[in-house]
């Protein structure tokens, strides 16, 4: 049973078991199907999955491809860069190797000189403790060497003032040089064929090196065709500016060393008159002519002589036009006609109301020139081409005082730009125009006359034919010295006009042709020109000794500054001191001292005038021919300059002591006819009034009581003259000689300065003040100053004025 009841139960599970499996069976079955399903869908999936990552594949195939080529390419770019760049760093490992390799030697060659310096640093120490022992010793020593020094320094102060005399002989020999070059020159340029000339036919054959030029006529044959001219010097077409302006410019060295000086330029209109004396702009230093390098080189001379000379430069400028005297450097509307001194003036101012310009600078002359040629342009339009029928006259003042002797220095220079030559003689002129040929004809025959009577030695100089030379009387004759560019156009058709202005050349040149002559002058030339050299070899030999002595003054410089108090102060009360025991010095004294007047006393005692002027008029004649005597003295003596004319005039002052005793009243009756105004009075009496000034007034130097000094102080006024002496009635009006009646005084009516010029560059106040006499005396000439003037003669009043 039990069996049984096992084999059941047994059973029981058996089916159990087999239920379970059945359901298990089931359940597998439907896990299957799901699974199918699944299979399915993921085979779904996965195809498209397939389909999916093929396109993808793909697309990364083609990029991979696209990236690639850009790969290769950049690859190949930085392939590329690579080479570069390893070019690159074996060049900079080059470069850095040579700097490299630099610095190596920089840092030896430093070490090398620290090792130097260190090494002279250590000779230096030694060379201190060796001085230090030098100072000690020298120290024990300095009283005595001090004591030595002081007998040494006696003689160096000697032989400074030697110098001074010294550097005058220097100067007085300089001149005697140039005086024997001849006092009258005459330059001959010819200038260049202008661009649009279409005839090119030159009458120029020949240009020497002396000065010889040969003129051919063209239109003729065979000897008669050519002729020969000679002057100082002959100056071609190719000729520059600056080549003209060296052999111009000794002369201009004269202005500073008291001298008056005349350059003119004559020749036909167009021949290149303006290109000379102005040039032909004024912007390029280049083409300045001579009126503009001649200032320039006098501010520069000067400036080189500052340390001895203390110069001041005025300037006017004038044009002379049918015969009237105009201001061109007035800017008063239309321009009044001016009057002329009667006589020469020491300063070499002949037109007194003209405006007197001071200047410190090229800079101001031009600005000056400027307005003065525009004034001439401003003519020349309004009264057709006048610039070629006037004269224009640039008259530059120069006053100089030596700072060690006080003396005063002065000179003048003309600079004349002449009308055109060719109006002389147009006769088929008529009107206006006949009458500026009268005019021009005149004034250039008389220029002529003037010059051919100087390079003669006459004794009567006929300065009176003309305004111009009246305007240009102190520069012409006496110890002035002239200069004439004659201007020459080469053209074929101006051979008649270019023959006649040499003819005029040859006349005042006072060089005639022709053998015998010719060969008597080589002589003379030739005896001149030894001289000349063995003047040169003096000069040589004194410029060694000036250079020695300004050594030797240098040095006594350094040591008298450390012993001013040794010897006796400073020097300036030993200056005062001789001022004032010489009473003589004078002029522009306030230019460094302002207030004092020193001028003043140096004019000569009111008594002196008197006696100048007291004497009878009947010893004119006498008169003149002292003074022609004296005029005569200066030109073979009295050539050597201002600083010789003190000292020679007062020797010849004794040597001539009758005739000037005789002479003295006259003398001072014509000082006082000095400020008269040129009129048309006695032309006998005037003409010897003129003459006599020729010889007596043209001194360069101020000379105690001479002549010259009664004229200076009528010419320069002083500003704070004594009021006791300005007596109204020493000049009344009523004194107006006949001849100028209806017409007014010209020292009353002058005007002043013109108001619209260019201020000059204010100056120091000293230097203000003398100029204010110049500029006073020249353009603001007023009554009460001319009876200032005259107050100090105290005589009876004479007619002071003549108008023209
Ligand atoms: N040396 C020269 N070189 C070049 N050109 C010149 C020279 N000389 C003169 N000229 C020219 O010739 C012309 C005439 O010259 P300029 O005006 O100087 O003559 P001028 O004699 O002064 O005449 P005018 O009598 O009319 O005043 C100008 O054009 C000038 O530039």
């Amino acid at each position: 049973m039990q069996f049984i009841w096992m084999l059941q139960i047994e059973k029981n599970q058996i089916e159990d078991k087999k239920k379970l499996e059945e359901q298990e069976v089931q359940k597998l079955k439907e896990e299957k199907a799901r699974s199918n399903m699944e299979i399915l869908t993921l085979k779904e999936e996965l195809e498209m999955a397939k389909r999916t990552h093929e396109a993808y594949c793909l697309q990364l195939e083609s990029n991979a491809k696209e990236v690639k080529v850009e790969s290769q390419k950049k690859l190949t770019e930085l392939e590329c860069l690579l080479t570069d760049s390893r070019k690159k760093v074996e060049e900079l490992e080059g470069f850095s190797e040579s700097k490299l390799q630099r610095w190596k030697k920089k840092e030896q060659i430093y070490q090398s000189s620290i090792d130097y310096q260190f090494g002279a640093l250590q000779e230096l120490r030694a060379a201190l403790e060796s001085i230090k022992h030098e100072v000690l010793k020298t120290k024990r020593s300095y009283p005595e060497e001090f004591n030595y020094l002081g007998f040494k320094l006696k003689g160096l102060a000697d032989a400074a003032e030697n110098y001074h005399m010294v550097l005058t002989e220097n100067r007085r020999l300089y001149n005697e040089v140039q005086d024997l070059k001849g006092n009258i020159r005459v330059y001959c340029r010819i200038r260049p064929f202008l661009p649009g000339q279409s005839k090119k036919q030159t009458i120029i054959e020949y240009i020497g090196e002396n000065g010889e030029l040969v003129i051919v006529n063209p239109s003729k044959q065979g000897k008669d065709s050519r002729r020969l001219f000679k002057f100082n010097k002959v100056f071609g077409p190719t000729s520059t500016q600056e080549e003209v302006f060296m052999d111009t410019q000794p002369l201009i060295r004269s202005v500073l060393d008291g001298y008056n000086v005349c350059i003119f330029a004559y020749g036909q209109t167009g021949s290149g008159k303006t290109y000379t004396m102005s040039g032909p702009s004024v912007s390029s230093e280049e083409d300045w002519g001579v009126n503009y390098r001649a200032l320039n080189d006098l501010f520069q001379i000067s400036k080189s002589r500052k340390s001895s000379i203390a110069y001041e430069v005025a300037v006017q400028m004038v044009e002379i036009y049918n015969e009237q005297v105009r201001d061109l450097l007035s800017t008063d509307g239309p321009q009044k006609r001016l009057g002329i001194w009667n006589t020469t003036q020491p300063n070499g101012l002949a037109v007194p109301e003209a405006g007197m310009h001071p200047v410190q600078s090229t800079a101001d002359v031009l600005e000056l020139m400027n307005i003065g040629l525009m004034n001439r342009a401003v003519g020349a339009t309004a009264l057709n081409e006048r610039s070629s029928r006037s004269h224009s006259v640039l008259t530059v003042h120069v006053r100089g005082i030596d700072l060690e002797t006080d003396a005063v220095l002065r000179g003048s220079l003309h600079l004349v730009d002449l009308a055109g030559s060719e109006r002389v003689g147009r006769s088929a002129a008529t009107g206006d125009r006949l009458r500026e040929a009268q005019h021009i004809n005149k004034s250039l025959s008389a220029l002529g006359d003037v010059i051919f009577a100087l390079a003669q030695k006459n004794l009567h100089v006929p300065y009176r034919n003309s305004k111009l030379t009246q305007v240009l009387q102190a520069s012409l004759g006496g110890q002035a010295k002239t200069l004439m560019f004659v201007q020459l156009n080469p053209d074929i058709d101006s051979y008649f006009e270019t023959i006649s202005t040499l003819k005029f050349a040859e006349r005042v040149s006072g060089v005639e042709l022709g053998a015998a002559q010719s060969n008597k002058e080589g002589r003379d030339v030739r005896e001149l020109m030894e001289q000349v050299a063995s003047l040169k070899d003096i000069v040589a030999k004194k410029d060694a000794e000036i250079e020695h002595l300004q050594r030797l003054k240098a040095s006594a410089n350094g040591t008298k500054r450390g012993m001013t108090s040794f010897r006796h102060g400073s020097s300036s009360p030993r200056r005062h001191s001789v001022a004032s025991a010489n009473g003589t010095k004078r002029g522009m004294t306030s230019f460094r001292h302002g207030s004092s007047s020193p001028r003043r006393h140096s004019v000569g005692t009111s008594r002196q005038r008197q006696n100048l002027i007291g004497k009878g008029s009947g010893l004119m004649e006498k008169a003149a021919s002292d003074l022609d005597n004296c005029s005569e003295y200066s030109d073979k003596h009295s050539d050597a300059g201002s600083q010789h004319s003190m000292e020679g005039f007062s020797r010849h002052q004794k040597e001539l002591s009758p005739h000037l005793k005789l002479s003295g009243g006259d003398v001072g009756q014509y000082s006082n006819e000095d400020i008269e105004l040129l009129g048309f009075g006695d032309a006998d009496s005037e003409e010897r009034l003129s003459d006599i000034s020729d010889g007596g007034l043209s001194m360069g130097t101020e000379t105690e009581g001479s002549i010259c000094s009664v004229v200076e102080y009528t010419l320069f006024p002083e500003v704070a003259k004594p009021p006791e002496n300005t007596s109204p009635e020493c000049i009344p009006a009523e004194n107006t000689p006949v001849q100028n009646k209806g017409k007014p005084l010209m020292l009353e009516r002058r005007p002043s300065l013109p108001s619209k010029l260019p201020k000059p560059t204010p100056k120091p106040v000293q230097a203000k003040c003398s100029w204010q006499s110049l500029t006073s005396s020249s353009s603001k000439i007023s009554s009460s100053s001319a009876r200032k003037t005259y107050a100090g003669s105290s005589s009876a009043p004479k007619p002071l004025k003549r108008w023209q």
